[in-house]
């Protein structure tokens, strides 16, 4: 799991929140209570938008290793409203339409904490649970293997953008192993040391990556 502090910047923010404040109520749809949301036109501008910056951030690119990402959904809960448990499905359609391996999914909270009670992530491991409420413009990445909810909001609104990540390697330690070298790569100044780091990111990408 990756926590990224202000995947959005302060600039960013204040764009994506102008932008989410002229969408219409029913920009965001959902059916029956419990099933997924759905963006109509509008709000699946706004985050193109938001995918546009967000996967090109160094720590996305350097933790993820994306292959492919799926579009960015918007999502809205209102007082009352929850996400129940549910599991990530397996695979799923990116923007072009082409299925898509889920290894990661990812929510970049988009409202303040001050504004909202509740509705924070819960995510389900084997060692345990854990409730996952982060600042307006932090992102959490984490694997797709447990089941998760969104709890009840009790006061104010919550919106979230959402997705699910296709990595070039879809085994956790492998990816462990490349976030380590891609960090020491993102700090390195040595230009022998940028070398070797860059030939030992491409051989392990050889080695363990699909495509
Ligand atoms: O809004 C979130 O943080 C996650 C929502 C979710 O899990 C989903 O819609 O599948
Ligand atoms: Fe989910």
């Amino acid at each position: 799991m990756l926590f990224i502090q202000s995947a959005l910047d302060k600039d960013e923010l204040a764009e994506v929140s102008t932008r989410l404040k002229a969408l219409p109520a029913a920009a965001v749809r959902r059916g029956k209570p419990g099933e997924p949301q759905h963006n109509d036109s509008k709000a699946r501008a706004v985050m193109g938008w938001v995918k546009s910056i967000v996967t090109r951030h160094p720590l996305v690119q350097a933790y993820a290793q994306p292959a492919r990402f799926s579009t960015f959904v918007l999502t809205k809960h209102a007082v009352g409203e929850r996400f129940g448990l549910h599991p990530v499905d397996p695979l799923m359609k990116d923007d072009n339409g082409n299925p898509m391996r889920t290894d990661l999914a990812f929510t970049l909270f988009l409202t303040s904490k001050v504004d909202y009670d509740g509705g924070a992530l819960t995510l389900e491991a084997n060692d345990g649970t854990r409730d996952i409420r982060l600042e307006a413009g932090d992102m959490v990445i984490h694997k797709t293997g447990q089941l998760h909810q969104v709890a009840p909001v009790t006061r104010g609104e919550r919106l979230a953008c959402i997705g699910w990540i296709q990595s070039l390697t879809k085994h956790e330690d492998e990816r462990d192993v490349l976030f380590d070298l891609q960090r020491m790569l993102l700090s390195a100044t040595d230009r022998d040391h940028v070398l070797m780091l860059r030939k030992t990111i491409g051989n392990l990408l050889r080695m363990w990556g699909e495509v």
